[in-house]
């Protein structure tokens, strides 16, 4: 049978998600010296990978192109179907937060403008408080938005918070935490049940270890 194939998300997490499945005992020799290279599929390597940006990885797992993806929870809460959330990597961690200039005021009725990477989450966030909201979408550096005023707010990730604060803004909500998840392609996970929780029980036995180790 052919090796699984891996989407991992580049840039971030990819170094993490890397050592992280080292340490489980997945091969990821192949990715080793990889310089541009993108999709790995030698036929000695016991599993294969492609590296796309974190919203391809899901559609690469969606349509079956990869068995396995690894990919942030923000990027999950954005696109909600079509794949199997089977496990909480436990690296990657940051939050969504709703954050702005200090002068922002988060209870004025006025309806406010949001500027977000975020959509879903942004909306999901603000109905759930009754309030409704115009989104404008960025693409990223979202943190000018109130600067120059094209938006009352941003809701964005926050991991150490520096970004924020070099800028002159501040959190007003944390909205959720985040993590890098495992998600499984849903016809994969019937025919290749068997692989797939054996990759998904050395990943977990790992974690576990690792938390001891904290
Ligand atoms: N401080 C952080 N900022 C952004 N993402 C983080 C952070 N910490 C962890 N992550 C996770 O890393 C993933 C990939 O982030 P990365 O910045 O590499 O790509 P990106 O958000 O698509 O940005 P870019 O357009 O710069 O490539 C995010 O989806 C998120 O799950
Ligand atoms: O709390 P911090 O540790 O400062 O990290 C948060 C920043 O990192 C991310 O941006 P990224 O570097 O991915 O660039 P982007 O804004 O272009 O998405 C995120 O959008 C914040 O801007």
């Amino acid at each position: 049978m052919k090796p699984l194939m891996i989407a991992l998300t580049k840039g971030r997490i990819e170094k993490e998600a890397v050592k992280l499945l080292s340490a489980a005992g997945i091969d990821c020799q192949v990715l080793a010296d990889k310089r541009r290279q993108l999709v790995f599929t030698e036929k000695k390597s016991p599993y294969h990978f492609l590296l796309a940006k974190a919203p391809d990885v899901t559609t690469y797992v969606k349509h079956g192109i990869a068995d396995i993806g690894i990919v942030g929870k923000d990027t999950l809460l954005e696109d909600l179907y079509g794949y199997y959330e089977m496990l909480d990597l436990e690296i990657g961690k940051c939050r969504f937060s709703l954050a702005s200039v200090a002068d922002f005021d988060p209870d004025d009725y006025k309806r406010k403008t949001i500027a977000t990477k975020y959509p879903t989450v942004t909306e999901d966030f603000f109905q759930k408080k009754g309030e409704d909201i115009n989104i404008i979408k960025i693409e990223g550096s979202v943190e000018i938005a109130p600067l120059v005023n094209l938006a009352d707010a941003i809701v964005d990730i926050v991991e150490t918070g520096s970004t924020l604060k070099e800028n002159g803004l501040k959190v007003f909500e944390d909205i959720c935490p985040i993590s890098t998840r495992l998600i499984v392609n849903k016809a994969a996970l019937k025919r290749r049940r068997k692989e797939i929780f054996r990759l998904i029980d050395q990943l977990e036995e790992e974690i576990i270890e690792r938390r001891q180790r904290i």
